[in-house]
Formats: C-alpha cells, sequence, structure tokens
C-alpha cells in the first residue's frame, strides 16, 4: 500500500464545561491514502466539523497524533497547517476577498503561504490562465474575472472558493458542507466541478455532507461519525454497493 496521505491516531478532542472537560471526538484512528476521496457522514453534533478543526489545528487535541504527508503535525500552528490544507466552508462568503475581484482573489490564492519575489508574476500576466481556470466551472466565472466576488451569485462564489483551495494543489482538501447553502441545481453543479477537480489534481479529499445522495455518489470512501466515535468505514467496492437505507440506520 502508498504511504498514507493523512493519519489520525487515536486522537481526541474535549470541549471544557464548566471545572471538567466533555469529549467531542473519542480515540479516532483513520488512515487515508493519498488521492482518496472521502464523503464524511453523520448527525448533528456527531463531531464532523470538530474532526475538521482537529486536522486544521482550530481545536487543540487533547491525545493522539495527526501526521499530514508525513509531517507529524499534531502541534503545529495553524498557520503553518494552512501551507497543506485547504477548506471549503458552507457559507459562499467565507472563502473569498469581497471588495476584491475574482482575478485579484486568484492571484492571492496562487501565493498562499509563499514568500513574494522580484520574479512574482503579476495580474496582467496571469489573466489567460485565470480565465483558463474560470472557464471550468461552466457558470460564467471566466466572464467575471474583473468583478468584485460581493457582485457574484452564491454558486460563482462557491465554484471559485474551490478553485482558490485546489489551485496550488493542497495536500488535503476539506469540504465542510461547501454545497448546503446552494438550490439543488447549483449544488449538482459544484458538485461535478468538485469531482473533476478532485479526480484531475488527484487530491485527498474529505468532504463533509448531509447529502446522502452525494456521500454515495462521490468519492471511493465514506466514514460515518457519531457521538464522537469513528462508528463506520466503507470502501471501494463495498462503498459503491451501499444504498441510502444502509446510511439511513445511522440516523435513526
Ligand atoms: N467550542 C465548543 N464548546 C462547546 N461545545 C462545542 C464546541 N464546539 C463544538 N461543540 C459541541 O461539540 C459537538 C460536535 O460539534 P460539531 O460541530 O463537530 O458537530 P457536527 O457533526 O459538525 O454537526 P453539524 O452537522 O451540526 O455541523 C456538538 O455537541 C457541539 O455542540
Amino acid at each position: 500500500m502508498a504511504e498514507a496521505q493523512l493519519t489520525l491516531h487515536q486522537v481526541n478532542v474535549n470541549v471544557a464545561v464548566g471545572e471538567t472537560s466533555r469529549p467531542l471526538l473519542k480515540n479516532i484512528d483513520l488512515t487515508v491514502a493519498p488521492g482518496d476521496f472521502v464523503t464524511v457522514l453523520g448527525a448533528n453534533g456527531a463531531g464532523k466539523s470538530t474532526l475538521f478543526n482537529a486536522i486544521t489545528g482550530d481545536k487543540p487535541v487533547a491525545a493522539g497524533t495527526i501526521t499530514l504527508a508525513g509531517e507529524d503535525i499534531t502541534r503545529a500552528r495553524p498557520e503553518h497547517r494552512a501551507r497543506l490544507i485547504a477548506r471549503v466552508f458552507q457559507d459562499p462568503k467565507m472563502g473569498t476577498a469581497p471588495r476584491m475581484t475574482v482575478a485579484e482573489n486568484l492571484l492571492l490564492a496562487s501565493r498562499r503561504g509563499r514568500r513574494l519575489t522580484l520574479k512574482s508574476r503579476g495580474l496582467k500576466a496571469r489573466m489567460a490562465e485565470f480565465q483558463a481556470l474560470a472557464k471550468q466551472t461552466t457558470n460564467g466565472l471566466d466572464q467575471a474575472l474583473n468583478k468584485p466576488t460581493e457582485e457574484l451569485s452564491g454558486g460563482q462564489r462557491q465554484a471559485l472558493s474551490l478553485l482558490m483551495a485546489t489551485m496550488e494543489e493542497p495536500a488535503l482538501l476539506l469540504l465542510d458542507e461547501h454545497t448546503a447553502a446552494l438550490d439543488p441545481h447549483t449544488s449538482s453543479e459544484i458538485m461535478t466541478l468538485t469531482n473533476t477537480i478532485v479526480q484531475q489534481e488527484h487530491l485527498t479529499c474529505l468532504m463533509i455532507t448531509h447529502q446522502l445522495e452525494d456521500a454515495l455518489a462521490y468519492g471511493n470512501r465514506l466514514i460515518v461519525l457519531q457521538d464522537g466515535q469513528l462508528v463506520a468505514d466503507y470502501a471501494g467496492a463495498q462503498k459503491a454497493a451501499l444504498t441510502r437505507a444502509d446510511l439511513l440506520q445511522y440516523f435513526a
């Protein structure tokens, strides 16, 4: 087996409640191979976002280790992890700077975590590249490169967030219900784009969703969290054979 891209070993996360603490994640063991596209399911409050927060460093782990691309990041600062990990949130407003144009946002994303040098190419030199990138979205983003992002539709803004998150090929892509705020048609467009980019760039990706159809249709692996524990892990043919009824048992 290829070396794992992401490993969580006996990860525990707690939250303080008065004088005591309450466990939010309990002994999570998870090994994700390079190129795995894992859909993450679980009822409200099961710990899905906490899992992402533990990986990004937004929530400290009380015990256990997290390794990404061969590096132990358990205690690494969130800013360091941000160079390796890209995350797209539910709210289309979260991923982009509203007053800046689409092209400016793309330029910023392309320089993420890099030191600027005299040789860094400016906006003008990169317009054709950004145009080709935006064209992939099939929702008119390529015609809006000079528009401030606050003037975009939610779908265009989420497509832009996705391009920005993936253009520098992160070691890990975290999608946190990134289509939940979109109408069914737009959501389906963004899912198609997501799948294309993940396959094309051979990205390692975890995607939280409450849409059972999407959890079944996309990815090569599906995990379920319940009350802070990893209670199911289906891969390959086993995942492909899953039905909606199989998944509903976890929400009884
Ligand atoms: N800072 C915090 N203080 C107290 N409780 C917290 C904190 N952060 C999360 N929790 C609790 O931890 C549990 C897990 O929350 P989390 O957001 O990870 O769940 P989730 O599976 O992502 O849920 P949802 O589907 O609703 O987004 C919930 O009971 C939540 O109330």
